[in-house]
């Protein structure tokens, strides 16, 4: 008798982006592309679009652990990633709940401001992603301005980013990208990638000149937590992250009039499993 193996599943801990472009949209559309069942932690609502956010709400604590404990009872989560998180009431409770489940390797990108200037994160919150949810992190993914924030390490060139991938190994992420999309005036988008072993490497891609970059953190992030939930080595998930968010970019779609949303379809099309 062929025995049944569940399919994929992974989890996004994250806040809704309504206009689709980011947050958890844009995990549900990558994890879908690579093949993954897709699970969510709602934790947030923004009122956004492409131009910025014009409303956000967090949710009750209780309602984040009824999602974690509804998902647990049910569902084979191998890989979680967490997005926006708010406030530190909203920090706290995904915390409690990362410790009572296992919901396979953690990636935490640690979002905190949106691409048009809106604060995902309240100013408080920082310190409490710093000592108490990074340290449960198998991968941190910040932008340049997050490492700077909770580094607390002016980050110019790129030894300093190699300097704060060191500082989040040292408070106990395992693994760190830290993603240099910010350095525009660079003709490449190049990341510092530390893994857990010690190794390290740069994955550079051609700076495509577009505003159309609305969530590629979220995608970068997602598609890496879809390739863990598949079992790949993190080397490999990381590769493939940059890989598919490189052609989301690069093929861009037309959809709204400011920081428009990525091609979804664009790795796959270029032939891509
Ligand atoms: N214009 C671009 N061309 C090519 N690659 C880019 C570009 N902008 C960003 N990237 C790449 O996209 C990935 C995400 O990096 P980025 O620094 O933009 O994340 P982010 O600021 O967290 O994004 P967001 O907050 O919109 O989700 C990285 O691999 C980065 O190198
Ligand atoms: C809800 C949400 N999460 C994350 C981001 C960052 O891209 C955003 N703009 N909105």
């Amino acid at each position: 008798m062929t025995e049944l193996t569940q399919f994929p599943q992974a989890l996004s801990i994250a806040g809704s982006d309504s206009g689709g472009g980011a947050g958890m949209q844009a995990d549900l559309n990558t994890i879908t592309a690579r093949h993954v069942f897709a699970t969510t932690v709602l934790v947030a609502i923004t009122a956004q679009n492409t131009i910025g956010v014009q409303d956000s709400m967090a949710l009750p604590p209780a309602m984040i652990d009824a999602q974690f404990a509804s998902i647990a009872a049910d569902l084979d989560i191998r890989a979680c990633k967490t997005g926006m998180l708010a406030d530190v009431p909203t920090v706290r409770a995904v915390v409690r709940n990362l410790k009572q489940y296992d919901l396979g390797p953690l990636t935490v990108d640690p979002v905190m401001i949106a691409k048009g200037g809106a604060s995902l994160l309240t100013e408080d919150a920082v310190a409490v992603v710093r000592d108490e949810l990074l340290p449960l992190a198998t991968l941190v993914t910040p932008n340049l301005p997050e490492a700077e924030k909770l580094s607390g390490i002016t980050i110019k060139t790129a030894q300093d980013m190699q300097d704060a991938a060191d500082y989040f190994r040292g408070i106990g992420a395992q693994n760190v990208i830290i993603k240099g999309g910010h350095l525009t005036e660079e003709p490449v988008a190049s990341d510092f990638v530390l893994l857990a072993d010690g190794s390290s490497f740069w994955m550079t891609a051609p700076r495509v000149n577009t505003v159309r970059t609305h969530g590629t953190g979220d995608t970068l992030s997602a598609c890496i937590t879809a390739e863990l939930a598949k079992g790949a080595t993190m080397a490999d998930a990381i590769r493939t992250g940059k890989a598919y968010v490189e052609a989301a970019i690069r093929d861009g779609i037309i959809v709204g009039h400011g920081h428009g949303p990525l091609n979804h379809w664009a790795y796959a099309e270029a032939g891509n499993d």
